[in-house]
């Protein structure tokens, strides 16, 4: 078993082919390769390879360079993180990373005010490292591109699923409130080769907590999908295509339909780094994501599903752990269990009245 692979050309020529491949990949996976976007964006293979090329030359920096742009400067969580700082699963993840989000002006002032929602202090300015110019512009790029890749998705996603797509698409909208974007963040991952003594997972099993994941990963492979049986699949890369996943997002939204499936990442056997760029296409912080009910869904999919319906999921990781109404609660409860010392530094009990890293 290999995950499907769609194409970005057939969605551009043939939407309703396309939704049905959809149906089908969410259904049984919820995760496929997006090949032939290179079809679709002529710039596509020139901006993966200033992505990694940039990425690569970031992490080749000594440690002590590398925190000069670390997330413990960040009270929104963006910056970099040393190998075996973030935390999945109760576990360190052993890779390193810089995460970046929407670049905007913080949204609310430090000490947040007690009647301003907690989540809005995630909305604030990326840090870029001075130290190696090339990476701001090829992020900036790639962010732009995965935006207009995901709001396709979405919208295909969405048609796939019921006859009022708004419901869904609507959580995505940019034009409301400019200065409260969607709330999509991405990592630059390295992976390094494992070390004697290290113990653990690249990142431990997980479901993603966002609408779209977008997945751009080198050629070394680790990646591994467990199917809805328990079993563990390699995501074998494939050059130039996306992997994509769905989020608990539109798990919700979908009453279940098209699962988060758990995923992990294998520690860095080969002797040299994996790189990989997950973008994490989320809605607005302050949007409320509805639960369809079975009388909003295609009866068409409804069918199909029952199939595979009622079986029950074997997975690694809790079910819905990040289903929340309003969507920045839900991106709160991840971020800052997976960062516990940044959100100790700037906010703690004292400040945040949803709690923190013990909020599993
Ligand atoms: O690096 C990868 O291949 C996957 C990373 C991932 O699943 C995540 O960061 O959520
Ligand atoms: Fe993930």
């Amino acid at each position: 078993m290999s995950l499907p692979v769609l194409s970005y050309a057939t969605a551009k020529a043939d939407p309703a082919a396309f939704i049905q491949q959809l149906q089908l990949a969410l259904l049984t996976t919820g995760f496929f390769y997006l090949s032939d976007v290179e079809q679709v964006v002529p710039e596509w293979q020139q901006a993966w390879d200033d992505a990694f090329r940039s990425s690569a030359e970031f992490f080749a920096h000594p440690l002590e360079t590398k925190k000069e742009i670390g997330m413990p400067a960040s009270r929104h969580f963006r910056g970099y993180s040393a190998y075996g700082v973030e935390v999945t699963q109760g576990k360190h993840d052993l890779r390193e990373q810089i995460d970046l989000g929407p670049d905007t002006e913080p949204a609310v002032d430090y000490p947040p005010p007690p009647e301003q929602p907690i989540e809005l202090c995630l909305y604030g300015p990326n840090q870029y490292p001075p130290f190696t110019p090339s990476l701001e512009p090829a992020i900036r790029k790639w962010r732009s591109l995965s935006e207009i890749i995901s709001q396709d998705l979405v919208s295909l996603m969405a048609q796939s699923l019921t006859p009022h797509p708004e419901l869904l698409t609507s959580l995505f909208d940019s034009t409301t409130n400019p200065s409260q974007p969607p709330y999509s963040r991405m990592k630059v991952v390295q992976y390094p080769p494992v070390r004697a003594g290290d113990e653990g997972l690249g990142v431990g099993a997980h479901r993603d907590g966002g609408g779209i994941t977008l997945l751009a990963q080198d050629q070394t492979g680790g990646l591994q999908v467990q199917l809805f049986d328990g079993q563990w699949i390699d995501a074998t890369p494939i050059p130039y295509a996306l992997v994509i996943n769905v989020g608990q997002v539109i798990e919700r939204v979908s009453n279940g339909l098209y699962a988060a499936t758990t995923h992990r990442v294998l520690p860095t056997r080969s002797s040299t780094p994996r790189l990989s760029i997950p973008f994490f296409f989320c809605p607005t912080l302050r949007s409320r994501v509805p639960v369809l009910s079975r009388s909003q869904i295609h009866p068409a999919l409804l069918a199909l599903a029952a199939k595979t319906e009622g079986k029950a999921v074997v997975s690694d990781v809790r079910d819905g752990d990040l289903h929340e109404e309003v969507f920045g609660r839900a991106a709160w409860r991840g971020i800052t269990r997976s960062h516990g010392d940044v959100w100790a530094k700037y906010y703690g009990r004292e400040v945040d009245p949803i709690g923190g890293p013990e909020q599993l």
